[in-house]
């Protein structure tokens, strides 16, 4: 048996244009061209990148972007003002700032400056503090772990009473996708670096979330025969065979997983473009918001 290939490229592309047809429509009646604000504090090259995908995914649902690329040596002050501008800005209904931010940098002063109207990441700590209690709704949910609520509801009947095993425990993606899946009320284990027997946890998985950032770590014999795999991973490792002497792998050794899982993503192609494709709706979700103010 092989598993089902989860085709996160395609359902993101089905989010990315159905945010653009709203977009559309909303432009037509009169009604503001959503935008949203990059925020890339120096130059390290992957997130210039991510930066870049997250501009273009922008300009090709229709909304507006504006980038502002501060440089390394930035204050925290300085930056702080920024937010602040951005906050007071009608253009921009989205603020991302993105991470991770030189190491002089308070990262949870700047999230925290956020106004929670812009925080399109989901980020703010009074989001995540919401995400956290039973009952009480985030205005926005962090896109990476929304776009992998997506794929295992897409893939599932039901995540009713399911072994849910988070494997890491981020606060941009771990932490966050487990608070989700308990709130879908399956029955969550969170495992990380100190996690005793990991291999036999991570086997008792019906619905397994790799979000640790090791290359290939997840080996075929961790998972439970007809699991669903969410590779939350995106590790750039040496390979002389391939075009520029690199390639991307997740956190699960793919080849082996493939025979063994009921359904996997891939990387890349998997979870990276859903994450896209959340920004662009939690950006329309705050220009629809701004409407009613
Ligand atoms: N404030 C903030 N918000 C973020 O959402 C955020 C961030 N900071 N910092 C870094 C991480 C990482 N991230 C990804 C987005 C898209 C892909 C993606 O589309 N990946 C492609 C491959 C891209 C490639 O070829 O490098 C794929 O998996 O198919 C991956 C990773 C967003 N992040
Ligand atoms: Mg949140």
């Amino acid at each position: 048996m092989t598993a089902k290939i989860i085709d996160g490229k395609a359902v993101a592309a089905e989010v990315r244009a159905e945010v653009a047809a709203v977009v559309a429509q909303r432009v037509e009646a009169g009604k503001s061209r959503p935008g949203l604000a990059t925020v890339l504090v120096g130059e390290n090259p992957a997130s210039q990148v991510y930066v870049r995908m997250k501009q273009k995914a922008c300009a090709e649902a229709g909304i507006e972007s504006f980038g502002y690329n501060l440089p390394e040596d930035t204050s925290q002050e300085d930056l702080e003002k920024l937010v602040r501008e951005l906050n007071a800005d009608e253009r921009v209904n989205g603020i991302l700032v993105q991470l991770p931010l030189p190491k002089h940098l308070d990262e949870e002063r700047v999230l925290a400056a956020i106004s929670l109207d812009k925080d399109v990441d989901g980020f703010h700590p009074v989001n995540i503090g919401r995400l956290a209690q039973k009952g009480r709704k985030p205005q926005f949910i962090p896109c990476t772990p929304a776009g992998c609520m997506l794929l295992l509801r897409k893939n599932l009947d039901s995540l009713e009473g399911v072994n849910a095993v988070v494997l890491g425990r981020s606060n941009i993606v771990g932490m966050p996708v487990a608070l989700l899946l308990v709130e879908a009320n399956a029955t969550v284990t969170i495992c990380h670096s100190r996690t005793k027997n990991l291999p036999d946890v991570v086997r008792q998985a019906d619905v397994l979330v790799a979000a640790v950032g090791r290359p290939e770590m997840v080996r075929g014999d961790w998972i439970k025969p007809g699991a669903v795999v969410i590779d939350v991973g995106v590790n750039r490792i040496d390979d002389p065979s391939a075009k520029n002497g690199t390639r991307l792998v997740g956190d699960v050794a793919y080849d082996e997983a493939v025979e063994v899982a009921g359904a996997i993503t891939p990387v890349p192609g998997g979870v990276g473009p859903m994450t896209i494709a959340m920004l662009l709706q939690n950006t329309l979700k705050a220009a629809e918001l701004s409407d009613k103010q």
